[in-house]
């Protein structure tokens, strides 16, 4: 039975379905070294954003299969040392948007209006009315920085408050943000304009410190901050100097730059710094969606099927994934013979979209045919996570082309590749019912389904040579189960396509190239 580890507090709901599959043991609160030393154990890791899985612990996890996050960020993960190992990293993207959103949204009113403050005040005994005159937000200016998921949310109440939106996001068009009632705007512009700030960006290396010293120079003297998306967006030492000189009125934060936040100049503030212990997805709704959402995909992993969210496989929905996946194995059968074909070393694969195929997705195709072509060298090792990683590391390089008007079958996919053995073409398409049929090799015409062992040669078509290997293949015991010659002219050159019961015996490749109008001879196990 599988082993998942769970490593932070994630709702009962998340561990009910892990059970379902799995041994589950819940172990918060563990050091990195304690983590180190027991990881190894598991197939999978679920966590929310209390453990930092590094690179060691990934090292360790020799049985990691899956890292599930139950949450969105993932940068407390090191994604690229878990794609090269070939363990799937999965998040919720959608479980907690609404939370996060509404806790932004919280922070915003909580500044105008001095709640937490206030709230203390009236509890120390005091009825202070004087020292909490806040501000409206009706009719203000909200500038968002990152019109995604919790962004797009905001917007949506902001505007229903009769804010006024401006939004600055380079990756998103001026209609969507018009389709969500913002003015897409340069981040100057912003910063100079709004009464409010909320950021909603992922942390990376061009969004740390996009607040500085700068940009909050900038800010109106009245504006408030919030920062509900990671710690280290904005440099916080900047930011207290800006509270405390009165540069601005306000900031709110959620994240910080170390968590939990230690000795900080801004926990010295006044009632112009809210600080929230980063409880942006802390709703029970949010932690139930989160668990729910994350376990049943480290639940799916384990039984062999794949994950909806992955962050470092081809992002695909689960429809167009159910749809694909008959072309990937397709794709990746094809890899692994004309990888066979070409020889070890391969230098280029090119991967052609053929007929209604040419429409759809190609990077989920070339993927797994990476993954096949790559099956010889690394076998178990290499999966749909890391064979982009592992073909780039081997110096394949790959071509995607399309062509819709090859119509010889609904839809096809060629594969060509050079490697030590030549440069090897073969092409292949689905049948009815999902069955794989090879219809080309090496620009030869055939029509036969792959088998486990294959061999394949290219000869001169004349009479009798089909006995000659016929016999040759019964001296050595091996039985023939199909037998198929493509041709493009009578007696011109052929391939012939046998698929053999057994495999070929050692030894016997040298005798069939010496058999009289043989030129070469491959064989291929699938
Ligand atoms: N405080 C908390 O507990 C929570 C924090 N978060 C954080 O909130 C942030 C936003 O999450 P979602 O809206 O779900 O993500 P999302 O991926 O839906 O949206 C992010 C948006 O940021 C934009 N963006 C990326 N780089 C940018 C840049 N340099 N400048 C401006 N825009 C940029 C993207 O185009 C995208 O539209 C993430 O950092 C996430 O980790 C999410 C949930 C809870
Ligand atoms: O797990 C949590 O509470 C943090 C959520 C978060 O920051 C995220 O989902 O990105």
């Amino acid at each position: 039975m599988s082993k998942v580890l769970v490593s932070d507090p994630i709702d009962q709901a998340g561990i009910d379905i892990l059970s379902q599959v799995a041994a589950v043991d819940v172990k918060t609160g563990l050091k990195p070294e304690e983590l180190v030393e027991i990881i190894g154990e598991y197939d999978a890791l679920m966590i929310r954003s209390g453990t930092r899985v590094t690179q060691e612990i990934i090292e360790a996890g020799t049985q990691l299969k899956i890292i599930g996050r139950a949450g969105v960020g993932v940068d407390n993960v090191d994604v690229p040392a878990a794609t090269r190992k070939g363990i799937v990293v999965v998040n919720s993207p959608e479980g907690n948007t609404i939370a996060a959103a509404e806790h932004a949204l919280a922070m915003m009113l909580s500044l105008s209006r001095y709640i937490p403050d206030a709230n203390a005040s009236v509890k120390r005994g005091e009825w202070d009315r004087k020292s909490f005159i806040g501000a409206e937000v009706y009719k203000k200016t909200l500038g968002i920085v990152g019109l995604g998921k919790i962004g797009s949310h905001v917007a949506a109440v902001a505007r229903a408050m009769g804010m006024k939106l401006l939004a600055f996001d380079p990756f998103i068009s001026t209609e969507r943000a018009e389709q969500i009632g913002c003015q897409l705007v340069d981040l100057e512009v912003l910063i100079q304009q709004a009464d409010y700030i909320t950021l909603h960006i992922p942390k990376t290396p061009e969004t740390t410190h996009l607040i500085n010293t700068e940009r909050l120079a900038k800010m109106k003297p009245n504006a408030r901050i919030i920062n509900c998306a990671r710690g280290g967006i904005i440099d916080e030492e900047a930011l207290a100097v800006a509270l405390r000189e009165g540069k601005i009125a306000g900031a709110a934060l959620d994240v910080y730059e170390a968590e939990p936040l230690g000795e900080s100049s801004l926990k010295s503030l006044g009632q112009q710094a809210i600080l929230t212990p980063h409880l942006g997805a802390s709703t029970t709704e949010a932690q139930v969606n989160v668990a729910i959402d994350v376990a049943e995909q480290i639940r799916d992993v384990l039984l062999g099927l794949p994950a909806r969210s992955a962050v470092n496989i081809p992002g695909l929905s689960p429809n167009v994934l159910e749809e694909l996946k008959p072309y990937m194995q397709l794709a990746e059968t094809l890899g692994k013979l004309v990888g066979q074909l070409a020889g070890g070393r391969v230098e280029l694969l090119n991967v052609r979209l053929q007929g209604e195929l040419a429409t759809n997705k190609s990077q989920p195709l070339v993927v797994a045919a990476l993954k096949g072509l790559l099956y010889q060298a690394l076998r178990e090792r290499v999966n749909y996570v890391n064979a982009s990683i592992e073909a780039k590391e081997r110096g394949i390089r790959v071509i995607e082309t399309r062509d819709a008007s090859i119509k010889d079958y609904a839809g096809s996919l060629h594969l060509e590749a050079t490697g030590s053995l030549g440069t090897h073409s073969v092409t292949g398409a689905l049948l009815g019912g999902g069955e794989i049929r090879l219809t080309n090799l090496d620009d030869f015409p055939i029509n036969v389904p792959p088998n486990q062992h294959m061999l394949f040669t290219l000869h001169r078509d004349m009479p009798g040579i089909i006995g000659k290997l016929g016999s040759l293949l019964g001296s050595f015991n091996v039985n023939i189960a199909s037998m198929q010659v493509g041709r493009k002219i009578i007696r011109g050159d052929a391939v012939m396509v046998l698929s053999l019961d057994d495999p070929l015996p050692d030894g016997i490749l040298p005798e069939i190239i010496k058999v009289s109008g043989i030129r070469d001879a491959y064989t291929v196990t699938l």
